[in-house]
């Protein structure tokens, strides 16, 4: 029987191999196309395949990763032999399927199966042809009468899933730009800040997570209305408000990767184009500080204003004087940042938001922070008790205490940042109780509370001596008394 399989065998690739040599390639074709059909009329199941490089220079396709992660969400678990694939945050292992595993799936009732296989080089040299053999592919097969439900709808269920697993699971990136060659420097966005962890007043934060779901959702209605899909976000407020906290807290809700911008070290506008045309879509664009970043304003200066500037470089403080010297060395004008923001520039990649942060909103030149430019402006203001609700939870874990009430009162009477806050809730030991955490908050406040009545008290003396003087001067001038 071996012998009678052997000559068969035998017999089956002679004829294979002189089809090959002495057909012609056109009759060849004719002759596979007939057995396909051939085959296909005894057998219903249609097979699609998926190959993980695609394209003339033979790049990862975007399907084959959404397929792979829509496999290892859905259907892995069912899998025999499965595949340690990379390491996610380097805290578990992702497990997909081994090659040559299958797995079924169902959809609407029908059943599918996915199988991962993989095409073996015929030689063990690598190059650029092998590598293209060298590459695995994920089969779907299906039966015939569920064609149209699989290519008119599963297939994009499986691409629309595994695409949003992707950008879950995707390690976001932190961009800071490069002042020698005009590039941006990645690392691994790591900020733990959530708007869950956030001290803001609740509805306050309900509305900037609307706002920002929103805009996601809105690619077609932005194209409808011939807007680039971009939004741009104002945070202003006094230091250690959470501003900084904020935008990671965006990026972390939108899975956006973040491009911290420092505009002093930008030379001129070009580059200030091409490094916004080199961000990605998906992307939080930050310019931290837009007041002291560059001389934004210098074009609306009103009379008296160079004097002051002429003053300001006399100021022995360095940090000043260094500041001062970076805005001089960097050309970038007022309308070139206008025109990356909104202009034609502004419409290169996808989804983007834009933002500014700002201890000094009065300095902003009203053209650069006007709506549509910065389409919201949000106040990140000193604690109120609802914010600090939120610090408790995060730093001792308590949502109430008897000594809330005291706290609620006192944050009536003073202002104090959720910095300050923060850090006079975080236990200095390890063993320190949180009535002693409390009470350190509450002596901070009362001595703000001093302090503000103090500084008030100062501030009625000073114009009311101002007013006195005020009044001296005009009586002289009236009385003409030298
Ligand atoms: N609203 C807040 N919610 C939670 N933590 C906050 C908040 N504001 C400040 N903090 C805490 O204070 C620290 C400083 O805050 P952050 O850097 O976000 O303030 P900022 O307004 O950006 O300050 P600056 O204007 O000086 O850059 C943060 O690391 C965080 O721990």
């Amino acid at each position: 029987m071996i012998a009678q399989y052997g000559s068969a065998i035998g017999g089956f690739m002679l004829l294979q191999a002189m089809i090959q040599k002495y057909f012609p390639a056109m009759l060849r074709d004719l002759l596979e196309r007939y057995f396909h059909k051939l085959v296909s009329f005894f057998d219903p199941y249609v097979e699609i395949s998926f190959p993980e490089f695609t394209g003339r220079y033979m790049e990862r396709s975007e399907a084959f990763t959404a397929i792979q992660n829509y496999l290892t969400e859905n259907a892995t678990s069912r899998a025999k032999r499965l595949k340690a694939d990379s390491v996610k945050d380097n805290r578990s292992l992702i497990l997909s399927m081994a090659d040559h595993e299958e797995v079924a799936d169902e959809y609407k009732g029908v059943k599918i199966t996915w199988s991962s296989n993989k095409i073996v080089p015929p030689s063990t040299i690598l190059s650029f042809h092998s590598v293209a053999q060298n590459q695995r592919y994920y089969k779907l097969t299906f039966h015939q009468r569920h064609r149209n439900l699989i290519t008119q709808s599963y297939i994009d269920h499986v691409l629309t899933e595994g695409k949003a697993i992707t950008s879950k699971n995707r390690r976001r990136k932190l961009y800071t730009n490069d002042p020698q060659d005009c590039t941006w420097i990645p690392a691994v966005f790591k900020h733990p800040a959530t708007f869950e962890t956030l001290a803001m007043h609740p509805d306050r934060k309900k509305d900037i997570m609307n706002d920002l779901t929103k805009f996601t959702e809105r690619k077609e209605y932005y194209a409808k209305i011939g807007k680039a899909w971009k939004r741009g976000y104002l945070l202003h407020g006094p230091p250690g408000t959470g501003k900084s906290t904020m935008i990671a807290a965006m990026a972390n809700f939108l899975t956006y990767d973040v491009y911290d911008l420092e505009l002093t070290a930008v030379k001129n506008n070009t580059e200030l184009r091409r490094l916004l045309i080199d961000t990605s879509s998906k992307a939080i664009i930050v310019i931290e500080d837009i007041d002291c970043s560059l001389d934004l304003t210098g074009q609306r200066k009103e009379a008296g204003e160079d004097d002051k500037d002429k003053e300001d470089d006399k100021d022995d403080n360095p940090l000043k004087k260094m500041t001062k010297k970076e805005q001089k060395s960097s050309k970038v004008t007022l309308s070139g940042l206008l025109n990356v923001i909104d202009g034609i520039w502004s419409a290169c990649g996808g989804e983007r938001i834009i933002v500014f942060t700002t201890n000094h909103l009065d300095k902003l030149d009203p053209a650069l922070i006007r709506r549509g430019r910065m389409d919201k402006h949000i106040e990140m203001s000193y604690c109120c008790f609802e914010s600090f609700k939120v610090l408790a939870i995060n730093y001792l874990n308590i949502e109430h205490h008897q000594l809330f009430e005291t706290i609620s009162r006192l944050f009536g009477e003073t202002k104090m940042t959720p910095a300050d806050v923060a850090e006079n809730l975080m236990p200095k030991f390890d063993n320190e109780d949180v009535e002693v955490c409390l009470r350190h908050l509450i002596e901070a406040l009362e001595a703000a509370k001093k302090k503000t009545e103090k500084d008030a008290q100062l501030k009625a003396k000073k114009e009311k001596q101002e007013k006195r003087l005020k009044w001296w001067r005009e009586a002289k001038k009236r009385w003409k008394i030298c």
